[in-house]
């Protein structure tokens, strides 16, 4: 098991604190997939309790003891034939995040990155934030009593991330800057070793992230779908579900691989402008905006990965509009009954796009992931919501107001 360069291939030992290569390059954690092969089988897996640790030999843990888990995965891939209907497509499921301890996909990297803390004997950790990396930062340091500090964009963090930062006593510090400038701090604190960071540019918190993939194939009985759509925000969600599908194919578990898809906020899509180009770089935002708070970000790390991922599987990269995002989190939740929030909508409202404009096919077999809870920001439900009918305690008006459509 080593770091490894995607861009010059240099390797680092896996107790070095470091999160790029000396060239610049993002990091990826490697490990050798013939004994991983040896060790492990479809069979050997389903004795385990679904979650991230069901893979335990595809993730970067020395030391089974130092585990940090609130057991995170072994979330929901739901059927969802309401929306089949309503979308005109033949097998559609929702793999919904948001069943996560804190709310969010975030859980399943917080688990493997802080236990990678604790296998080094780190005592402080911190990242930057647009809510959910520091809801589930601040829960998986609480509970391996390390000191955390998360670095936030003042007044753009749903209320309900601000709160679960707050109560499970995350050092809380807003910044009056969006989240690239917040990273662009929290990495010179890392630098100087004055935190150990965990945003996703840290490899080991990827690792845990790319078990959604693992999970969408066993949930699927080993079959893999035609295409996985993601909401892209730093665009480290969609790199790590590739590297998931990569490493079952590596194994021999699965034989084929999704195209992968991401979908970001008109208001912020430096990945799908370079997508269109056909180019490997982005060109950065600098005052990205969307309604959807947790992907309003202009400067993806992650960016070169998440290109990759999208060139070598065939895929797409779209972006849709707040109202698109909006439309498609009412239509999920009100012909499915799952609430998410609104960046996690923004995959289906990218799969209803692309079916209008042809690119994704009727008859193909699609996942799109729901990163995180619809709870998290309350207050972008009740402005999409119609007013609650007031009325005083008269039954005469309230049997009246039920005959009503
Ligand atoms: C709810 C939600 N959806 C999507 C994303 C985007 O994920 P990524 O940054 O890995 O692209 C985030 C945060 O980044 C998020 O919090
Ligand atoms: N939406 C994210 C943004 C940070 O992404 P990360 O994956 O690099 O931590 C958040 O919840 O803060």
């Amino acid at each position: 098991m080593l770091q490894k360069c995607i861009k010059c291939g240099k390797t680092y030992d896996v107790d070095e604190i470091i999160y790029t290569c000396e060239c610049g390059g993002l990091l990826e954690i490697v490990y050798d997939y013939e004994e991983i092969k040896n060790k492990i089988s479809k069979e050997t897996l389903r004795k385990r309790q679904i979650g991230v640790w069901r893979y335990l030999e595809y993730l970067p843990v020395k030391d089974e003891r130092k585990i940090v888990t609130l057991f995170e995965g072994g979330t929901p891939l739901y059927r969802c034939k309401n929306l089949e209907k309503e979308l005109g497509v033949k097998e559609l499921y929702v793999k919904n995040e948001g069943a996560n301890p804190t709310g969010s996909f975030k859980d399943r990297g917080m688990t493997v990155g802080v236990t990678r803390a604790n296998e080094l004997g780190v005592e402080v950790v911190g990242c930057a934030s647009t809510g959910n990396t520091s809801a589930s930062l601040a829960a998986y340091s609480a509970r391996s009593g390390k000191k955390c500090i998360v670095l936030l964009p003042e007044g753009k963090v749903a209320l309900g991330k601000l709160a679960q930062a707050m109560f499970y006593g995350a050092k809380v510090i807003q910044i009056n800057g969006n989240f690239d400038d917040a990273l662009e701090m929290v990495k010179q604190l890392a630098r100087e070793k004055l935190i150990y960071l965990l945003n996703s540019i840290n490899p080991f918190r990827l690792e845990g992230q790319k078990t959604i993939g693992f999970e969408i194939c066993d949930q699927l009985n080993w079959q893999v779908p035609d295409r996985v759509i993601v909401p892209v925000g730093n665009a480290g969600n969609i790199s790590a579900i590739w590297k998931g599908f990569r490493e079952f194919e590596a194994t021999g578990i699965i034989d084929e691989l999704p195209k992968m898809t991401g979908i970001q906020a008109e208001g912020a899509k430096p990945i799908v402008e370079a997508f269109k180009r056909k180019a490997k770089d982005i060109t950065p935002y600098k005052n990205p905006e969307t309604i959807a708070t947790a992907i309003r970000i202009g400067n993806p790390v992650n960016a070169p990965k998440a290109l990759e991922a999208i060139y070598s599987s065939g895929g797409y990269a779209e972006a849709v509009s707040d109202e698109e995002i909006v439309e498609a989190q009412k239509l999920l939740a009100r012909k499915e009954g799952i609430f998410v929030e609104p960046a996690s909508a923004s995959s289906i409202a990218g799969l209803k796009k692309l079916l209008d404009e042809g690119i994704v096919d009727r008859d193909e077999r699609i996942v799109c992931i729901t990163t995180g809870h619809g709870l998290k920001d309350p207050d972008a439900a009740i402005r999409a919501s119609e007013e609650p009918i007031k009325i005083e305690c008269d039954i005469d008006v309230l049997k009246k107001i039920l005959k009503e459509d």
